[in-house]
């Protein structure tokens, strides 16, 4: 399809289901040199930081799929996304978890339950009322509302999982119905859950002050290309509309990007995930920079006696390159430095961050850097799940300790004003607010004065990138 049919058939979905195309339309579907794969989406005037470039309305929303022997996980409300501690069946018939009658005659909800309805899904012995696999089938389902219509063309031009593995969802559904589908249904089904997996994004709502994970499929943003420096962030309202805006300045011809991975990993960790989920290999500026802008996050420290140098890969885009430490020059191969990350891995696993003396000592006795990766994971761990109040003297400096030196790497990874940095100045306020209730009334002018400073410097950050859910408590994030 022409480029300038998609920006039309984008822009008038868009505008019809409230996406709000007014003042929000400068970019455009876009390919050939300016993007980096294929098609990309282009800024067509200049963004500052912190602009909205645009509202995006999903084409499907759906919870993410349960183990299929049902165990471990609980289900969400397949209707409201809240969560369910005892889950009951839609008293329609459709055998989807749902809160209750409120949720069932939800008009979204109605013909995708006479759908499943009709389908006779089967029921079991044990006397739940509500299906499992009917549940993992929920994207494919969901799929079929963009079968008929103006909005088909999606099925068309959106781009595709390349696999010839069976595709789950439509298997869990066959497995879980009395009837045999319908040829065109399945064959719309299968489509659809390909389109899910090269292009569907992490949104996440807020039940209950509870983060809720679930998976998105946004026109716009199916366009978008990544990079691991991406140039836009994104939040979702309640009406799980996404609201993209530049993280860092965008000109007038530059691509707009976005990451599908967590920026805050090393090249290896990210290289992996993208090859795996998405099949494509990042060649962006970070990528290639062995120390990622000098921050050597994949680096473990020299295994020489005494050199104070760290290893890292040659050629950090190939999973084979041999690592070397640039002091001292010793080679590792790639198969040895993945026996010591596994070791580390281990190590780290053991590891209670939450005693700051004994997790500084083993970081210094078993000469792991503080940014390697798996440190990384235990001091964000840290940040999100100790309780302030709860917290000593001396674990309550390390944890603001620990908030700015992430803050740090988040500005020397140029990240820019990225979800990450929200939430890390959420959380360093709320230390530095404790701080305050506990010494307060010893604080000289001077100590109020840089307090109040610092407070209303960390509201700024945290509300113009949070926006939408600055009031999350970030401890639930599941
Ligand atoms: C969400 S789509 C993005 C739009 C896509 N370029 C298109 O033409 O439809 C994701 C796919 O785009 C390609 N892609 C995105 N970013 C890329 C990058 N930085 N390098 C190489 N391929 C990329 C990959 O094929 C990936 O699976």
């Amino acid at each position: 399809m022409e480029m300038n049919a998609i920006n039309d058939c984008v822009k008038n979905y868009l505008s019809h289901c409230g996406g709000g195309i007014k003042g929000y339309g400068g970019w455009t579907i876009s390919t050939g040199s300016e993007t980096v794969a294929g098609r990309g989406v282009v800024a067509t005037r200049d963004y500052s930081v912190g602009d909205v470039i645009f509202v995006d309305v999903p084409l499907i929303v759906s919870p993410r799929a349960l183990g299929t022997d049902g165990t471990g996980s609980w289900p969400v409300c397949a209707v409201c996304y809240s969560e369910m501690t005892t889950p009951t069946g839609c008293p329609g018939g459709c055998r989807l978890p749902v809160c209750g009658r409120q949720c069932a005659d939800r008009p979204e909800h109605r013909d995708e339950c006479r759908y499943v309805r009709q389908l006779r899904p089967k029921t079991k012995s044990d006397g739940q009322t509500w299906s499992v696999g009917i549940y993992n089938a929920i994207t494919a389902v969901r799929g079929l509302s963009i079968k008929d219509g103006k909005y088909r063309f999606f099925l068309d031009v959106l781009q595709k999982k390349s696999t010839d593995k069976l595709t789950f969802e439509v298997e869990e559904l066959k497995r879980n119905i009395s009837m045999e589908l319908d040829k065109e249904d399945e064959q719309i089904m299968v489509t659809t859950c390909k389109i899910m997996d090269a292009n569907c994004f992490e949104t996440i709502v807020n039940r209950s002050n509870k983060l809720i994970s679930l998976k998105g499929l946004y026109p716009v943003a199916a366009f978008m290309n990544h990079c691991c420096v991406p140039n836009t962030m994104h939040n979702f309202n309640e009406k799980l509309q996404m609201i993209a805006k530049a993280s860092l300045p965008i000109y007038k011809g530059q691509e707009i990007t976005t990451s599908y991975t967590y920026s805050i990993w090393p090249t290896s960790l990210r290289q992996n995930h993208l090859l795996t989920s998405k099949q494509f290999i990042c060649t962006c500026i970070r990528c290639c920079d062995t120390e990622e802008f000098g921050t050597k996050l994949a680096a473990l420290n020299c295994i020489v006696k005494n050199c104070e140098g760290r290893i890292l890969p040659i050629n950090p885009l190939d999973k084979k390159s041999i690592w070397q430490c640039k002091m001292c020059t010793k080679l590792v191969s790639s198969t040895e430095m993945l026996c010591f990350y596994k070791d580390v891995e281990t190590l780290m696993k053991s590891i209670s961050v939450f005693c700051p003396k004994s997790f500084e000592a083993i970081l210094k006795s078993f000469n792991i850097h503080k940014d390697s990766p798996f440190v990384i994971d235990l001091r964000l761990k840290f940040i999100w799940k100790s309780k302030n109040n709860s917290l000593n003297l001396e674990q309550l400096l390390y944890k603001e300790k620990l908030c700015m030196e992430m803050l740090d790497l988040v500005r020397k990874l140029r990240l820019g004003q990225c979800r990450l940095l929200g939430l890390i100045s959420l959380e360093l306020l709320k230390v530095i607010r404790e701080k305050a209730y506990r010494f307060r009334r010893n604080w000289n002018t001077k100590t109020l004065n840089v307090f109040e400073g610092q407070i209303s410097k960390l509201k700024e950050i945290y509300t113009s990138v949070l926006d939408e859910d600055a009031n999350l408590d970030n401890n639930n994030i599941q």
